[in-house]
Order: C-alpha cells, then sequence, then structure tokens
C-alpha cells in the first residue's frame, strides 16, 4: 500500500546541520561480518530502516544472537566464529535489499544447510547471474527457483574449495564485493579475477576495508584481481561504528548549492571509506563552495549553478541526486556511464526521464546516460516514485521550484533513510 503523498511547496532556502543515520553500504556490511567474526562487536550508529532490518532479521533466523544496547543506534552482534550451520531448512526474506541479497547468497553457500532466498516482486528482476556462474566455478549448490540468473535462490551449503574465480563485474559491484566476503572462510587460498568493465568501483574498496578491519587480510593485486588467503575466518574488532550515509548526505548537500545553505553534514568527510563522498566535488564542478573536514562536509552557494557532462560510473546512487540538481543550473547536464540504473530499485533512467519531464525539462534517454537541460520556469509536477527511495529524495530539491512539487509515496525512503522528509523540511526557511 502506498503512503499519502507530500506536496512541498516554495521554499526560499535551507540551513543547518544534519546528523546523518548510518550508511546502508557499511551497516549491512558490519552486521554480516560482525555476525561471521570470532567474539562480539558493538555496532554503533547503525541505521534503522528496511535494508537493515531484512540483514538482522536474516541473521536472527541464522542463530546469530544481538541485543540493542541503551540507544536502538547501538547493536551488540554475538559472532558465530565462521560459517552459518542450521539443521533445518531455513527461508530468508531479503525484501529489496541488494546488499543483503547478494553477500548472503556467498555466505550461505559455504555454509551448512539449506537455504531459499526470497524477497520482492522486483527482487526478482535484479540479475545475480553472474555472481552464481562465478560461485559455481568453486563448488557452489545454488538453484534458480523462477527464471535463471535471478533470485529467489535455493542454496544447499557445500564446502566450497577456493582457487581461481573469474567474474564479470559490469553489472554489479555487490557481486564482488559478496564473493570477497566470503573467501577468508575458506580453507583454500582464492584468487578473485574481474572481467567487463567493473562498475561501482568504489563499494569494493569500502568491502576490502571493511574485511580488514574484522581481521582479514586480502591482497589488492589491481582493480581487476584479489588473493586471499584461506582459513583466515573475520575477528572481531570490539566496537565498529557505522560512517553516516554518504548517499543520504547528497540530498542535503545539493539543497545548500541550490538554495544557498550552508549546510554541513556530519557523519561523512574527506576520512569516509564511502565512493559517494566524492559527490561534493561534483557539486563544486557545477560551482558551488564546498569544505571537507575529516568527517563533515559542508556545502553553501558559490556561482550560479552550470550544467557539465560527467561520468558518474563510481557513484551510482548520489548520480540521481545530480539529475534533478541539473534543473537548477544553467546549460545542459549529462550524466554518463551508468547503464546499472536500470537494474537497482526500478530501471532508473527511464523512471528519471519520465518525472524530470513533467517539470518542462528537454530529456534524452540514453542506453547508459541522460541529458538534461533545464526549462526555463520549473512546472509543478506530480512525481511518481516508483517504490524508490532515491527518486522520492531528489525530487524533494523541487521544494526550491517556485510551483513546489508533490511527491507520491514519500514514505518509500524507509529503504534507506525512514525520516528523510521531516530531516530536510526541518532545514527549510
Ligand atoms: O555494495 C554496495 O553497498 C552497493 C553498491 C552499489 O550497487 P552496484 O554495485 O550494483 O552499482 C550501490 O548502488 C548500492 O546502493 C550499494
Ligand atoms: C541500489 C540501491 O540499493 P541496493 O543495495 O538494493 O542495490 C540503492 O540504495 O540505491
Amino acid at each position: 500500500m502506498s503512503s499519502p503523498a507530500i506536496s512541498l511547496s516554495y521554499a526560499r532556502g535551507i540551513q543547518g546541520e544534519v546528523t546523518l543515520p548510518g550508511s546502508k553500504s557499511i551497516a549491512n556490511r558490519a552486521f554480516l561480518l560482525a555476525a561471521l567474526a570470532e567474539g562480539s562487536t558493538r555496532l554503533e550508529n547503525m541505521l534503522l530502516s528496511d535494508d537493515t532490518a531484512r540483514m538482522r532479521e536474516a541473521l536472527t533466523a541464522l542463530d546469530v544472537s544481538m541485543e540493542s544496547g541503551d540507544e536502538a543506534t547501538q547493536i551488540l552482534v554475538h559472532g558465530k566464529g565462521g560459517r552459518f550451520s542450521t539443521a533445518r531448512a531455513v527461508e530468508l526474506f531479503l525484501g529489496n535489499a541488494g546488499t543483503a541479497m547478494r553477500p548472503l547468497a556467498a555466505v550461505l553457500a559455504a555454509s551448512d544447510g539449506e537455504f531459499i532466498l526470497t524477497g520482492e516482486p522486483r527482487m526478482y528482476e535484479r540479475p545475480i547471474g553472474p555472481q552464481i556462474e562465478a560461485m559455481r566455478q568453486i563448488g557452489a549448490d545454488i538453484e534458480y527457483l523462477a527464471e535463471s540468473g535471478y533470485p529467489p535462490l535455493r542454496i544447499r551449503g557445500t564446502s566450497l574449495y577456493g582457487g581461481t574465480i573469474t567474474l564479470d563485474g559490469s553489472l554489479s559491484s555487490q557481486y564482488v564485493s559478496a564473493i570477497l566476503m566470503v573467501l577468508p572462510l575458506l580453507p583454500q587460498d582464492s584468487q578473485l579475477q574481474l572481467t567487463g568493465e567493473v562498475v561501482s568501483a568504489p563499494y569494493i574498496h569500502l568491502t576490502v576495508a571493511m574485511m580488514r578491519s574484522f581481521g582479514a587480510q586480502v591482497e589488492v593485486v589491481s582493480d581487476r584481481e584479489y588473493r586471499v588467503k584461506g582459513g583466515q575466518g573475520y575477528k572481531s574488532p570490539g566496537v565498529y561504528w557505522i560512517e553516516g550515509d554518504a548517499s543520504s548526505a547528497s540530498y542535503f548537500l545539493a539543497a545548500a548549492a541550490i538554495a544557498g545553505g550552508p549546510v554541513t553534514v556530519h557523519g561523512v568527510g574527506s576520512a569516509s571509506l564511502q565512493g559517494d563522498k566524492k559527490f561534493a566535488d561534483v557539486l563544486a564542478k557545477m560551482g558551488a563552495r564546498v569544505t571537507y573536514a575529516e568527517r563533515s562536509i559542508t556545502v553553501e552557494k558559490g556561482d550560479a549553478l552550470r550544467g557539465g557532462d560527467f561520468d558518474l560510473n563510481a557513484i551510482p546512487d548520489a548520480a540521481m541526486t545530480i539529475a534533478t540538481t541539473a534543473l537548477f543550473a544553467k546549460g545542459a547536464t549529462r550524466i554518463r556511464n551508468v547503464y546499472n540504473w536500470r537494474l537497482k530499485e526500478t530501471d532508473r533512467l527511464h523512471a528519471m526521464a519520465t518525472e524530470l519531464r513533467k517539470t518542462g525539462a528537454e530529456v534524452v534517454e540514453d542506453a547508459d546516460a541522460i541529458t538534461i537541460v533545464p526549462p526555463a520556469t520549473i512546472h509543478h509536477g506530480t512525481i511518481e516514485t516508483y517504490d524508490d527511495h532515491r527518486m522520492a529524495m531528489c525530487f524533494s530539491l523541487l521544494a526550491f521550484a517556485p510551483a513546489g512539487v508533490t511527491i507520491l509515496d514519500p514514505a518509500c525512503c524507509k529503504k534507506t533513510f525512514p525520516d528523510y522528509f521531516q530531516t530536510f523540511q526541518s532545514l527549510l526557511t
């Protein structure tokens, strides 16, 4: 069922400070690595959202014990000290969380038991074939329960042998991250070789950094070759702090660039592991004034915003925010090399083009790119969100257009940021 629409009327400015909710990407990796580790880990600044709830429920069903601390965002995870093991078949519903489906498919293939991985209908349209093909090279027993190459999956856990794995990294970096995370659990050494143009590369670097924080060594031979020793397992770091979500930061930073600011986001900065911190560099190229500190970023309006031609393959999530920011810039903006937008919560290239046109913008949708020519005056639009949190959050920037905006089903942002609209509206002036 969809939530009531929200209408944002014209706001002249935005100003203030935002403490960001935890990063979805880091939170779900931290949950999984803590669950596999030897010892207990206190996760701090945990994101409480749909995607992390799906991972937490799955781990609980796998007999991982967890307790919330004094604050709901503190969770103590008692690690299993190795692979999961269940006597009965376990069915796990993973919603539309790519960061749960892909890593769990990898780790469960090396666990002991039988597992059925299900999700929302859209999850069954998001490919996982390249990951499964790669895992079959080392002995994984994984069956597609509906269409070949897509979830739902039946996994019969077994001892994977390690060795050389070849993986096509051109559709999703999540396949690479998922396979990397299972390798320290295998008895033998492994070598992962990537083929195709590797997309969303910073998420792979994030995975490697987090594996190291949980005590596993990974040798990065090149951007296409990784070596991992077998039999290492993971060790708890004791406490692990989850950075603020850099993709969630993008909406506030773009708003400041459009409407004045200054806005400071706390929880992400120059020291962050997340690639999406570089979103602010794109805003700077468009004319905004950006200041980085180690754990915060401040943006304010600089020169009038101007469009540009950007390859945003490395930051596909924050890239969506550039598409709506482009409506406020002078000249055209082209966002390139984002083919895999089509494989996410919705076909984002098509959804974005369709909804941007409602504002009067001239939009060209290519196979892997979008070009946006802003209208002289941005029209009011009633924006469909396609059950895609980022569609809802991106289009909130139209609060700075004189006619405002109406956003349908805004609650879909609970996938990663349940109180986004309250936070956003509290900063408007
Ligand atoms: O590994 C991750 O945490 C993610 C990787 C990216 O996906 P792709 O690698 O499929 O682009 C990103 O879009 C997603 O939101 C989170
Ligand atoms: C692509 C996204 O999600 P997922 O982790 O499900 O791939 C996203 O959050 O923009």
